[in-house]
């Protein structure tokens, strides 16, 4: 096991790990993972998402008026914490860890991330906590265009994906025991919007290494993760 994070604030190999795919696909939980084995930052892109997300319900707004989410999305204060062994969430100082997963946010989060002054605004937040995760070390980073657009010249790029049926499965597990089907349907549905959007949709990114990890455990996943990031750390 290596601490990254015991390396100079000037490192210039602090690294990027980049971790991109559909819903359901083991982004967090692996990216969490290799964070945490590795001794590096972890920032949650989806969560950022949800936030503004929740700002927009909250606030009544339309979230379907893409003008009207342009108009206000200044106005958010999303503040994301990035230990993988506790990360957390915050909108205007309030704790919204919760809150970003419910069915309301789920069901409104693609045609809010679909608006480009909302990417915009999120970019600027998520290149921000990584310059800063860099300077402590690096920093895993999951979203749905990490790879493509967040920091395209990550030295790890990975691209998970699951069969939609395992992905569901796991989704409803998580949840408690939500209908199969339903949440099938939502995942399926959601990643139809997040691939099909104009602006920064959910595509493999060049030289992204894609895993399937349908066959694969957790610990399987993020063992192969943290092999890529040591191949690329290991002496030519
Ligand atoms: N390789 C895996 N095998 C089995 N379950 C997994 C695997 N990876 C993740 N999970 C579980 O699947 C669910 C969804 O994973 P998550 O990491 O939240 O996915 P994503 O961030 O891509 O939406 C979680 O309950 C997680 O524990
Ligand atoms: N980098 C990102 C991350 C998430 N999004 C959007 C698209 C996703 O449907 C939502 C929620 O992301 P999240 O990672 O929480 O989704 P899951 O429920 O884990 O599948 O945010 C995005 O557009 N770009």
């Amino acid at each position: 096991m290596s601490d990254r994070a015991s390396r100079p604030a000037a490192d210039p190999h602090a690294l990027v790990v980049a971790i991109d795919g559909p819903s359901g696909s083991g982004k967090s939980s692996t990216s969490r993972g290799v964070a945490a084995r590795l001794g590096l930052r972890y920032l949650d892109t989806g969560a950022m998402y949800r936030a503004m997300t929740w700002w927009m319900l909250r606030a009544g707004i339309d979230v379907h008026d893409a003008g009207a989410v342009a108009h206000r999305v200044d106005e958010a204060r999303i503040e994301s914490g990035t230990d993988p062994l506790g990360p957390t969430i915050t909108v205007d100082g309030v704790d919204v860890a919760e809150a970003i997963r419910g069915e309301d946010v789920t069901g409104s989060v693609s045609p809010v991330s679909a608006v480009p002054e909302v990417r915009a605004r999120l970019l600027q937040l998520q290149r921000d906590i990584i310059a800063d995760g860099v300077r402590h070390g690096g920093i895993v980073v999951e979203g749905r265009d990490i790879g493509s657009v967040v920091v395209p010249d990550a030295p790890v790029k990975v691209y998970l994906t699951a069969d939609a049926n395992a992905r569901a499965l796991r989704r409803a597990a998580e949840e408690g025991g939500s209908d199969v089907t339903a949440t099938e349907a939502s995942l399926l549905a959601r990643d139809k919007i997040d691939s099909g959007r104009a602006v920064s949709p959910l595509v493999m990114a060049e030289g992204a290494v894609h895993i399937d990890t349908t066959p694969y455990s957790l610990v399987e996943v993020v063992d192969q993760v943290v092999a890529l990031v040591e191949a690329v750390e290991a002496p030519a």
